[in-house]
């Protein structure tokens, strides 16, 4: 059995990025979805992403040759946000641990990813703050008791992403952490045309 898994959130409309889903649009080259998951695939053993079904085709292509095994956990409805996304990923990871990303996060770091596995352990999550947010979407949490977390938050009828953390022994991965053991390029997220352009200028920097 795999020991750790990665939950991809793919879920979203991408409104603000126009009328593409964003999860597969081309970033330098490569659809932006491929990118988070060949970044996140040292540090993990499997791939769940969490879409509607429609989505599938389209993601099931860019993943193709991945490195890491992908399986889809399917929205049973659509549109009820991340939280209940990452409820159904999470269910769909069969491991103790996961760690949630977004779709949209082509700088994700697989040591930093590491480091949130090594800091969850013994508890139900560990979250980063690097500023006053918490990063919800890029952290690792155990598995069930997440989903449970998240879905007793939609139950109470809460749409704060943060809600579920409150129910959870949680561990904050801060600043100082951030910058010992990653860097604040983990975080990135692509939601608009501009965002992709200037993701897409340091890309081709490096
Ligand atoms: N399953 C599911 N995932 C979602 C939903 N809304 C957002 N997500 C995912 O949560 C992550 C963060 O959301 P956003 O950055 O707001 O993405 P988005 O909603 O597609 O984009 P916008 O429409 O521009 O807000 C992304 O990976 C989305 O795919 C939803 O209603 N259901
Ligand atoms: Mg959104």
């Amino acid at each position: 059995m795999s020991e750790r898994t990665a939950v991809v959130l793919a879920g979203g409309r991408s409104t603000r990025f126009g009328d593409e889903d964003k999860a597969v649009a081309d970033l330098a080259g490569t659809p932006m979805i491929r990118r988070v998951v060949d970044r996140v695939a040292p540090a993990v053993d499997a791939v769940v992403v969490n879409c509607r079904p429609a989505q599938i085709p389209a993601i099931r292509e860019a993943l193709v040759g991945a490195a890491v095994p992908v399986t889809f956990a399917e929205d049973d409805y659509p549109d009820e946000g991340p939280m209940a996304g990452m409820a159904t990923g999470l269910r769909t990871a069969g491991t103790e641990f996961a760690f949630v990303v977004a779709c949209d996060m082509p700088f994700v770091e697989a040591d930093f990813v590491d480091y949130l596995f090594e800091r969850a352990a013994g508890h139900d999550a560990a979250v980063p703050r690097p500023d006053q947010w918490f990063e919800t979407t890029h952290a690792v949490y155990r598995a069930t008791a997440m989903a449970d977390a998240c879905e007793a938050a939609l139950e109470a009828g809460e749409e704060r992403i943060v809600a579920p953390l409150f129910d959870l022994d949680f561990v904050v991965v801060d600043d100082t952490e951030v910058r010992e053991h990653g860097h604040r390029h983990t975080f990135e997220n692509c939601n608009t045309r501009e965002d992709f352009a200037d993701a897409e200028r340091r890309l081709a920097e490096r």
